[in-house]
């Protein structure tokens, strides 16, 4: 059966980017994954740091999506793979997470975001939910890793 997501507050919300799972990554703690991921769409800058500091992933993500900033060239082609380094460090980082991912077994997750076509599935499910797809490929990762 497939597991929907997506506010943090409604089962499987540790799914969310917007869940309190912090770690530790690239030198730096992240509060969530939101704020790695929309930080690295200006590494270097002060304004990465800004996103880094910022009070709550919601400020992490708006900060992130303003173009005032000049947003990284090699952004589409990288997202993916900044996504992914954020969840494994995520999942590796929290045991009962984890432990929650690995619990789906072979479910498909979806995040069930109605506004984003990328990263979830949109409001008539046609969206590449690119964000669930990384997730059972983490949930993979984590497994192999059990048993390396
Ligand atoms: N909570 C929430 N609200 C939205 O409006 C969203 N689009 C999402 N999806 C998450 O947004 C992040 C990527 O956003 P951008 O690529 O910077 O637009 C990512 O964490 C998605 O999971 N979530």
């Amino acid at each position: 059966m497939t597991i929907y997501f997506y506010a943090v507050s409604a089962e499987f919300g540790c799914f969310s980017n917007f869940s309190a799972h912090g770690f530790k990554l690239d030198g730096h703690y992240w509060p969530t994954s939101e704020h790695y991921f929309q930080a690295q769409k200006f590494t270097g800058t002060d304004y990465a740091t800004t996103i880094r500091l910022a009070k709550s992933p919601a400020i992490a993500a708006r900060l992130g999506r303003s173009r005032k900033q000049p947003l990284r060239r090699d952004w589409e082609a990288i997202k993916d793979a900044v996504m992914r380094r954020a969840l494994l460090a995520k999942f590796r980082s929290h045991a009962e997470i984890r432990a929650i991912l690995l619990a789906t077994d072979d479910q498909p997750l979806v995040e069930n975001a109605p506004n984003d076509y990328y990263w979830g599935c949109g409001i008539d499910g046609s969206g590449k939910n690119m964000l669930g797809q990384l997730l059972v490929e983490i949930r993979q990762t984590l497994r192999d890793e059990d048993v390396a």
